[in-house]
Formats: structure tokens, C-alpha cells, sequence
């Protein structure tokens, strides 16, 4: 399998097959990344004792503040990256209310 190492850098491209297999590499990194991420939130979930505490408002804007700031560093555009970043966050908490709930019941189910 092509990793990161492998691939054509996106300037030096001279084909469309150059760049998907660019994007494809990346995208398999990017999965790879995104699901450590998400075994994170599950911990958030199991970790926060309580429900009203899984969307805190300031972490978010926190999260979306650092994202953007390295996004400007990196060359990312933040027309990219501010909508990526809370479309994800959205969802990561949808995510974590799932785990919350799960972790809470079962403890609930064992007192
Ligand atoms: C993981 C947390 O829970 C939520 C998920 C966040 C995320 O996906 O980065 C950020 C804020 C939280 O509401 C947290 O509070 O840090």
C-alpha cells in the first residue's frame, strides 16, 4: 500500500492520477487520525459525570480557535477548516451523548 512517503507532492503533479492518488493516501491518514479522535470523545463520554457538561460552548470555540490558528501556520484555508471543524464537533457530540448514555444506564443497571 502507497503511504504519504510514496506519493507525488501536489506541485510536482503532472496527472489527475498523480493527484487522486495523492487525496486517496491522505483520505486513509486522515480515517486513521479522525478515528483515534473519535475513541477520545468516547472517553469524554465515559469520563464526564454529567450530561449537560457533553456540549460545552467554551471548549468548542477553544477547539475551532486552535484549529484556525494552525490552519493559518499550515496553509489551510479556513473557508476549509472553520465549517470542517464544526460540522465535525457537531457530530462528535452527537457521538458522545450516544456514549453518555450507554456508560450512565449500564452503571445505573449495576448499582
Ligand atoms: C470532548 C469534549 O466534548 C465536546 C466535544 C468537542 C470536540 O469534538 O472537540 C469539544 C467540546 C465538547 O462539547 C470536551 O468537552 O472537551
Amino acid at each position: 500500500m502507497k503511504t504519504a512517503h510514496d506519493i507525488v507532492p501536489p506541485e510536482a503533479c503532472q496527472s489527475m492520477e498523480d493527484v487522486r492518488l495523492g487525496i486517496d493516501t491522505l483520505d486513509r491518514e486522515l480515517v486513521a487520525i479522525l478515528s483515534v479522535r473519535q475513541r477520545y470523545i468516547e472517553a469524554a463520554g465515559r469520563i464526564k459525570p454529567r450530561k449537560d457538561e457533553v456540549r460545552l460552548p467554551w471548549r468548542i470555540e477553544d477547539v475551532v480557535a486552535k484549529v484556525l490558528a494552525e490552519a493559518d501556520k499550515q496553509g489551510l484555508s479556513k473557508r476549509i477548516a472553520e465549517p470542517v471543524w464544526r460540522l465535525l464537533i457537531d457530530r462528535c457530540i452527537d457521538h458522545e451523548h450516544e456514549i453518555w448514555a450507554k456508560e450512565h444506564n449500564s452503571s445505573k443497571e449495576k448499582i
